[in-house]
């Protein structure tokens, strides 16, 4: 039906239409066929997805029964169904609008008896599926150094997500292939016995239904007359064919999709789906969309410059009637605490101008990155929430570690006791602490006390008991000495937390490792010299534990939001600093290591792409890693985004920063040694001025390294005579390299990381420094 009949008949097809374009009205409103839309972000994939829903009901009659729409998380589900609602009018209970993993879940329970599972089958979340892998292996003799069940558990997973079963790969490959495939089947058996399911089981189940249930199969082809799939691009190997099994001989498949925003090729989605889908499906309509309603002209020539850099595209121009807008603002920090208190200075500005929280969102590449930008938010007491995911100091492995910590500075915490027995496991049971705490609590004594007590009540668990509590008496002695965050670093290898975590492969144990990093890190900070007399340990504990209960806003409060680069897919916001734009951090070493360049670079046009109005990107010259001082390079894509699009941020002579101790040092450079400057101040950020620095610095191949830059910065400024980047030598120390200064005149300290000594603060006038 065309929607010109309609414009004129019923208001509401008016509104329904009218806030389209001709060629998404042409999606929405054509007749049923497979249509495959192919179009870049903020093209109004996601909205005309949901309006041809809306006319699919209003128009053609079709009852909400006969939809299926699959979203890529159940917040954008939930808000795909309330749209609907608001366009149609009524409700749309009867709908079927989830995950690939919700929908699932939900024919697993319909047709429990068809899929051969209990009718009361229970989910098996991450860790419950790990324990299960770690007693099936023990159960078959599998040494756990040579199959730790956490690589064992993701190698069953990714089988899964292959549709692979136990029997399809029996007698192949090597012995380690053997061994794992007779984990798999073992493992397969338990979760039978018990009636458990895990993720990947779900989607496997749900395909394996209706592959071998014809009656199932059926029965849903004559209910789903409408598959719509949004964020198609990113599907893995089963969830596609799980699709086609999906869609009868009657059903229209509508997808939408963009290749440039393909980022989960590291979790097996494959792009390849798109060109499948035109192969499987040979008459499908395919549709391009290529005005964008999202992001001014400046940020998305700046994401279309970027995105060109890659190979292989389906190819795609996307334009905008949007003004052209602010320029991208670039800020070259000093160090990641200046790179925090910019982007919050930011957002003071623009909430002064009475912004709001929930306008302003925070990209980063890694979780861990999450830690300094909490700790300024709340400093600021700018409310935030990381969505998608955890505040830094909740995390579990940042727990485990600070449990660590705590039970060194005092036994008788029988939380932290608990923790550190149990994480790593060290073959102490339920039981054994079961035993251990009624023990404690007849003879009112902590847990440790108890332990310690070597009562026969405690029975066999005394032995592994005692090592423990030998463990931590060892690990007081041998580090009481060390500054706290070689104590923590220490902590963190010998309590057996990092090698816990490592085992876990893949990018989440990735990530649990880079947050016990930025621990570290964190506990470095509280070294301040200028707290002496407060014990840094007992400092650091009491920030953990405040800053884990603060800051935080509740659930439908007005917010800042923070987030991975990843859970911002088919999101925005008006005004967005994507930070971190540094080589090894993004694009991560990792990717690039694995020949994952291009997906980094897609992850990198998501993020400028969430931007509706102001963009600002950052990086910071030095970063602390494991603790150390790094110096850094901008990222690659920097020099991809077209330079126009950009011009860059820095602080005004006036404005000398002052809070975090390392950065101050930066207080030199904002008199003027780097780069043109003079270009007329922004209304923004009243504490910057803009220049056109980056500019020129292209012009001159923008191939300085960080050293060079540092020393070109500071060219004019120094601290009697010394300057940032300098190379000195000190008569213990050894040779060594300036990172900050703080403090004046006579005050003044100096942060120099010595090649064979670490890096140190010291008192310039004291230090007996001879340059180099
Ligand atoms: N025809 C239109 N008129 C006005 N606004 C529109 C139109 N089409 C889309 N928009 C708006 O543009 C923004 C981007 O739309 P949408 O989120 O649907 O894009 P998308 O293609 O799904 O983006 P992504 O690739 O990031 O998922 C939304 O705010 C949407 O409401
Ligand atoms: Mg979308």
């Amino acid at each position: 039906m065309q929607f010109d009949a309609f414009t004129q008949t019923d208001p509401r097809l008016v509104a329904l239409v009218e806030a389209l374009n001709p060629a998404q009205r042409e999606a929405v409103t054509a007749p049923s066929e497979h249509r495959l839309v192919l179009a870049g972000a903020g093209s109004g994939k996601t909205r005309v997805l949901t309006h041809r829903i809306a006319w699919l009901m209003a128009v053609e009659g079709v009852s909400a029964h006969s939809v299926l729409a699959v979203t890529f998380t159940n917040k954008a589900a939930n808000e795909m169904r309330g749209r609907i609602e608001q366009l149609v009018n009524v409700p749309v209970r009867a709908m079927w609008v989830g995950t690939f993993h919700g929908t699932a879940h939900k024919l697993l329970r319909l047709h429990w008896r068809e899929a051969k599972l209990p009718q009361n089958f229970q989910i098996l979340d991450a860790d419950d599926q790990q324990r299960l892998v770690k007693r099936v292996l023990k159960g078959l003799e599998m040494a756990e150094d040579r199959f730790p069940p956490k690589m064992v558990t993701g190698w069953i997973n990714a089988q899964k997500e292959e549709g692979r079963r136990p029997h399809q790969m029996a007698d192949q490959g090597d012995y380690s292939q053997r061994q794992l495939v007779r984990a798999y089947t073992a493992y397969q058996q338990a979760c039978e016995a018990q009636g458990l399911v895990d993720f990947a089981e779900l989607l496997l189940r749900a395909y394996e239904l209706f592959r071998d249930q014809p009656a199932v199969r059926e029965h849903y082809h004559r209910k789903f007359r409408h598959v719509l799939v949004d964020e198609f691009q990113d599907t893995n190997t089963l969830q596609y064919l799980w699709l086609r099994l999906l869609c009868g001989p009657e059903a229209k498949i509508f997808a939408v999709g963009d290749d440039d925003q393909s980022i989960y090729g590291w979790r097996g989605a494959k792009v390849e789906n798109i060109q499948k889908l035109s192969r499987d499906y040979p008459g499908i309509e395919l549709v391009r969309l290529e005005q964008n309603y999202r992001s001014t002209g400046t940020i998305l020539k700046a994401a279309n410059g970027l995105i060109a850099h890659n190979s292989g595209r389906l190819g795609k121009n996307l334009w905008t009637e949007d003004r052209e807008g602010e320029a991208i603002q670039l800020y070259a920090a000093y160090n990641e605490y200046d790179e925090a208190e910019f982007v919050v200075n930011r957002m003071r500005d623009y909430l002064d101008g009475h912004g709001r929280y929930s306008d302003l969102a925070v990209l980063y590449r890694s979780n861990a990155q999450s830690r300094v930008l909490e700790e300024m938010l709340i400093r600021a007491r700018l409310p935030y929430r990381i969505y998608g995911g955890l505040r830094f100091f909740e995390r579990m492995e940042v727990k485990d570690a600070l449990a660590w910590l705590r039970l060194l500075v005092n036994r008788d915490d029988d939380g932290s006791f608990e923790r550190a027995l149990t994480t790593p496991p060290r073959g102490v049971g339920a039981t054994s602490l079961e035993k251990l705490r009624a023990f404690a609590k007849q003879h009112e004594l902590s847990l440790w006390k108890a332990a310690r007590s070597g009562s026969a009540a405690l029975g066999r668990t005394s032995g592994a008991l005692g090592l423990f509590l030998d463990q931590i008496d060892l690990l007081d002695q041998q580090t009481r000495e060390l500054p706290l965050a070689a104590k923590m670093e220490k902590l963190i290898e010998r309590s057996g937390l990092k090698e816990h975590y490592k085992k876990e492969k893949g990018e989440q144990a990735e990530a649990r490792l880079e947050n016990l990093d930025e621990l570290i890190n964190a506990a470095k900070s509280f070294e301040r010299p200028e707290e002496e007399g407060l014990d840094p340990v007992l400092n650091f504990l009491t920030h953990a534990a405040l800053e884990a209960g603060e800051g935080q806003a509740n659930a439908g409060e007005e917010a800042v939001q923070l987030m991975t680069l990843h859970s911002a897919k088919g999101l925005e916001f008006p005004v967005v600093f994507m930070v971190g734009l540094e080589n090894g951090l993004f694009p991560s070493m990792r990717a690039v290591d694995e020949g994952n360049l291009e997906e980094e670079r897609r992850l990198c046009y998501v993020g400028i792409t969430r931007a509706r109005q102001q963009l600002t990107i950052s990086y910071a010259e030095t970063r602390r890693i494991h603790g150390v001082e790094q110096i850094c390079a901008p990222s690659q894509f920097l020099k991809e985004i077209p330079s126009e699009t950009l011009v860059e941020t820095r602080p005004r002579a006036a404005v000398l920063r002052s809070s975090f101790g390392v950065q101050s040092g930066r207080g030199g450079y904002g008199g003027g040694g780097f780069g043109g400057g003079g270009a007329p101040r922004s209304g923004l950020g009243s504490g910057y001025e803009h220049g056109n620095a980056w500019r020129e610095r292209q012009q001159e191949g923008y191939n300085l390294s960080r050293p060079a830059l540092s020393a070109k910065m500071t060219a004019e400024v120094g601290y009697g005579g010394y300057k940032l980047g300098q190379r000195v030598s000190h008569p213990s120390f050894g040779e060594g390299t300036i990172l900050s200064f703080d403090g004046e005149g006579e005050r003044t300290r100096v942060e120099i990381r010595f090649a064979n000594a670490g890096t140190k603060w010291l008192m310039l006038a004291m230090a007996k420094l001879s340059p180099l």
